[in-house]
């Protein structure tokens, strides 16, 4: 490569620290790289809630129109963030090596009120998976929005009186706010692909797909291709109140799902796995499965 590979990513800390990741990996193999940062109409707009902005795409557009322009080579997304769905001409050529998948509870002012069966308490999060989640859990409580990247929530979390406010865990230990977490959320399922980044490309450009696909983590983009898969299978976005899991033990991939009522009243999941060379399809079985057992009434609500 004569000149440096263009790799575009969205100004927040979080997403600055993912693109500079790849840049680094990219240089370990011999590849200079330069950022350009782009916003996103999701990143302009903090003040209507996601779940009503169209859901769908509303960080990739503009990352996605500058590939489609050729005013970069490479878009650092997290993988989450990407809709299963992509009419586009641009492919995911490589998974990054997932960070801790779980959900995480910032409580300023500690966490007491989690073993107080009356305590009327407000959450924040603007996740209809975490809010549903949050409410099958802990009834009594209540559930405020929130919008903004990982520091303007730290912010507001801290300056609201909220008893506590959920995030991924590896959005705070990328850019090392984790010590603000006040308890891990081992029991709550995440979002597919959550903690996992994602590099898209033209996907005709040859060049790139070769590069790139170095940066792949085998692991990492079989359990998250399941994972999606599932939220495909359930024709779900982003803003579903539905949860997947994957990871390979000893060989085997095991797939955990939820699917819930926003309002956290209803709640269906599923366990199942199988060895990891035949697992594809695993999420779209368990995604048919769950819609089987009643969860296609929560998407069709969802969708009308
Ligand atoms: N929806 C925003 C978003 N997209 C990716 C992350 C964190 C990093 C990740 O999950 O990979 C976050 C913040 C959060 O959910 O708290």
């Amino acid at each position: 490569m004569s000149s440096k590979i263009r790799i575009g990513t969205r100004d927040s800390e979080l997403a600055t620290w993912q693109a500079k990741q790849v840049q680094s990996k990219l240089k370990e193999f011999g590849f200079e790289a330069e950022l350009f940062f782009v916003k996103s109409e999701g990143d302009l707009d903090l003040t209507t809630p996601l779940t009503e902005m169209g859901g769908k795409g509303v960080f990739t557009k503009a990352l996605d129109d500058a590939l489609l322009e050729n005013r970069i080579d490479i878009a650092v997304h997290s993988f989450k963030d990407l809709p299963t769905e992509n009419p586009l001409p641009l492919t995911v050529s490589a998974v990054m090596e997932r960070e801790d998948p779980r959900d995480a509870l910032v409580a300023p002012k500690g966490v007491d009120f989690l073993e107080d069966e009356s305590s009327k308490a407000i959450i924040a999060t603007s996740s209809n998976r975490r809010k549903a989640q949050w409410l099958h859990r802990y009834p009594n409580h209540e559930i405020t929005n929130i919008r903004g990247n990982v520091n303007t929530r730290l912010r507001k979390v801290n300056e609201n009186g909220w008893n506590g406010a959920i995030f991924a865990a590896a959005g705070l230990k990328r850019i090392g706010l984790d010590n603000n977490i006040s308890v891990y959320l081992d029991w709550m399922v995440p979002a597919p692909a959550q903690g996992a980044m994602a590099v898209m490309i033209r996907e005709e450009d040859q060049k790139m797909l070769e590069i790139t696909s170095q940066l792949n983590h085998k692991e990492t983009a079989i359990c998250t291709g399941i994972e999606r898969e599932l939220l495909n299978e359930m024709e779900a976005g982003c803003s579903a109140p539905v949860g997947a899991f994957a990871e390979i033990v000893d060989g085997d991939v095991h797939l955990s799902a939820i699917a819930l009522k926003i309002d956290g009243s209803l709640q269906y999941d599923i366990e199942v796995s199988a060895p990891v060379h035949t697992a594809k399809g695993l999420g779209r079985e368990a995604g048919r499965k769950l819609l089987d057992m009643g969860a296609s009434e929560i998407v069709a609500d969802l969708r009308s």
